[in-house]
């Protein structure tokens, strides 16, 4: 149902000269977090622009909190807080100045917890934006947001660029929003750590492609690397790759043998050991070594 979801993009695509957005579909549940991550030049922020009615679907179509978009932006845009690098502050202005002005335009405006978030993020609010370090600004942006309460959080890359303890106060502040059930979060970034601490949901996209798009544990669960000795077996690269489901790759020097599957289930343990195998190890990967994985996989298929 459309109505519990935050954002729901169906088959939408945008082409431009060198660039083509195809057939995107994201489901993001009211209450989650999702973080979209992917290369650069992936698409992340055309399909937010897409998700903020800044861009026109060239097919598809596009949900926000029940809102269609582009045709219903200027209604979901009071429960929308965005905020990405080229983000419209008034440079002459202070951060103060903002403050109000943003507090006499919405209703929802939380002044204390503004004033919370000017401390937690060592802004000093007569401070003009021009003089802003990035870091600064940042932080100064994304007080402007959530001040606000809004329902939908959209933020194109709100990390990067910040050293690493404003990157974690930035962090910190998102899981605090998130304790309230009733608040989403869609966010796009390059860092994996970033996307794996906070997400429920993850989506890899690459070349304008949605990759893989499912809840956090389902990635970490799946994806796994068993390690094996094969010197009391008859097992070798080829029987080992189409023995089992989900095999994507299988690295073997003499007999010891390292199987990733996307598809891990402890029959496949069970599986290797009955014919001979002795398991050394099931490791979990992380999200990086995943996503470099889901991408170099995804690429391979493009290409057959
Ligand atoms: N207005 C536009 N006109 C032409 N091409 C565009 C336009 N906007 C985006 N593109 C192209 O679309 C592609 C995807 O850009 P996008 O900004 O969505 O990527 P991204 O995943 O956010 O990348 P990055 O991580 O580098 O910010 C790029 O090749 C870009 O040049």
């Amino acid at each position: 149902m459309t109505s519990n979801l935050a954002i729901k993009l169906s088959q939408v695509s945008k082409r431009y000269p060198h660039f083509n957005l195809s057939k995107i579909n994201l489901a993001l549940e009211e209450g989650c977090i999702m973080g979209l991550i992917g290369p650069n030049g992936a698409g992340k922020s055309t399909t937010i622009r897409l998700l903020m009615g800044l861009v026109q679907p060239d097919a598809g179509e596009v949900s926000v909190l029940g809102h269609s978009m582009p045709s219903s932006q200027v209604k979901a845009k009071w429960e929308i807080g965005f905020a990405s690098e080229d983000m419209r502050l008034y440079k002459n202005a202070t951060i103060e100045w903002h403050m109000e002005y943003l507090q006499s335009i919405y209703p929802s405006w939380d002044k204390g917890y503004a004033e919370t978030l000017l401390k937690r993020f060592d802004l000093i609010p007569r401070q003009k934006i021009k003089g802003l370090s990035h870091g600064q600004r940042v932080k100064a942006g994304l007080l402007l947001v959530l001040a606000r309460r809004p329902k939908l959080l959209i933020l194109d890359e709100p990390t990067t660029g910040l050293d690493p303890v404003a990157r974690h106060e930035v962090l910190n502040e998102l899981m605090e929003v998130l304790k309230d059930e009733t608040r989403s979060v869609l966010f796009s970034s390059h860092n994996t750590q970033d996307v794996e601490q906070l997400s429920d949901q993850i989506t890899f996209i690459d070349r304008g492609k949605v990759v893989n798009s499912q809840d956090r544990e389902t990635f970490l669960e799946r994806w796994q690397r068993i390690r094996l000795d094969l010197s009391k077996s008859d097992w070798s690269e080829n029987n080992l790759s189409s023995s089992q489901p989900g095999v994507v790759d299988i690295q073997q020097s003499g007999n010891l043998a390292v199987v990733t599957t996307n598809q891990f289930n402890p029959d496949m343990v069970s599986a290797y050991q009955q014919q001979g195998a002795e398991i050394l190890g099931v490791e979990n990967m992380t999200l990086e070594e995943i996503f470099v994985a889901e991408v170099h996989s995804s690429r391979q298929g493009a290409e057959k």
